[in-house]
């Protein structure tokens, strides 16, 4: 299934958030976003998903659904939203519940999902049992247990440390070489835009608007830390975001103050 943006514009009151906003994200492709703080990556994330409607533009879905989909459009969060008191299988097939499904078609579901993202020796644990790599692997289980056509990523590895981010981006891209999802993908940090983003879109400082699509020419197996063609893309998405990062930020220090 594909998705497709079409002038997407949006006002939060008087303050203009998004403007004009036209993507398309084909299927099996990671498209991230990335974009000075305050530009409005989550604002488009969220009109995505259906939570919000945007004051002006469309979100449309070309396509079949996949098969089995539960649940065409389905987030994963930086916090990773476990419910504490809940096992990691329990996380999981909370989503499930408002489905029809028998209880052995539920139990099915987890299993599976538990056994592609490496967690099935885990199913009993509790949340705080788990480091926090592993927790967003239970939120990124959670997510794939409901056969999403498109994952809405939110920042989902920026509440982890630098060596657990890198483990999990190395899970995300053995996943994708696996399953090929669709993920549209939210970041501040440039180098796993380059590491995980078929195509990077650069937003503007706010109202966001699309200043360029970056395309990374190399499969995403063959992406490596240190990649000299990848460090050439960071440095050059850093240009394009430096003076927009630093005006956003003092931006957002007036809009404090
Ligand atoms: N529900 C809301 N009501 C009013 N203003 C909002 C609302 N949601 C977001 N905003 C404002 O819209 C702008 C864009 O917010 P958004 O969170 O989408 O940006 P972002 O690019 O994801 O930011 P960051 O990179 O800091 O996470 C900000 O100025 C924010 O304060």
């Amino acid at each position: 299934m594909d998705l497709l943006l079409r002038g997407i514009t949006h006002r939060y009151g008087a303050t203009e958030v998004l403007s004009g906003i036209d993507l398309s994200i084909a299927e099996g492709e990671i498209v991230c976003i990335i974009g000075p703080s305050g530009c409005g990556k989550s604002t488009l994330l969220r009109f995505i998903g259906g939570l919000e409607r945007p004051d002006e533009g469309e979100v449309l879905l070309s396509g079949p659904v996949p098969s089995g989909s539960l649940n065409p459009l389905t987030y994963v969060f930086q916090d990773f939203a476990l419910l504490p008191w809940r096992s990691v299988e329990a996380n999981v097939s909370l989503v499930l519940e408002d489905h029809p499904l028998s209880a052995a078609e539920r139990e099915e579901i987890v299993a599976d999902v538990l056994e592609r993202t490496g967690l099935s020796d885990f199913r009993k644990a509790l949340p705080r049992q788990l480091s926090g790599g592993m927790k967003q692997r239970v939120a990124i289980a959670r997510a794939l247990s409901v056969r999403p056509a498109v994952m809405l990523m939110d920042e989902p590895l920026s509440a982890l440390d630098s060596q657990t981010r890198e483990l999990l981006m190395d899970d995300l891209v053995a996943l994708w070489q696996r399953e090929r999802f669709t993920a549209c993908y939210v970041t501040h940090n440039l180098a796993e835009a380059v590491r995980l983003g078929h195509r990077i879109v650069v937003l503007s400082r706010r109202p966001g608007r699309i200043r360029t699509i970056v395309e990374i020419d190399r499969d995403l197996g063959e992406r490596e830390a240190g990649d000299p063609k990848l460090d050439a893309v960071q440095r050059e998405l850093w240009q394009l975001l430096r003076d927009e990062a630093r005006a956003a930020d003092r931006e957002i220090a007036h809009d404090v103050a």
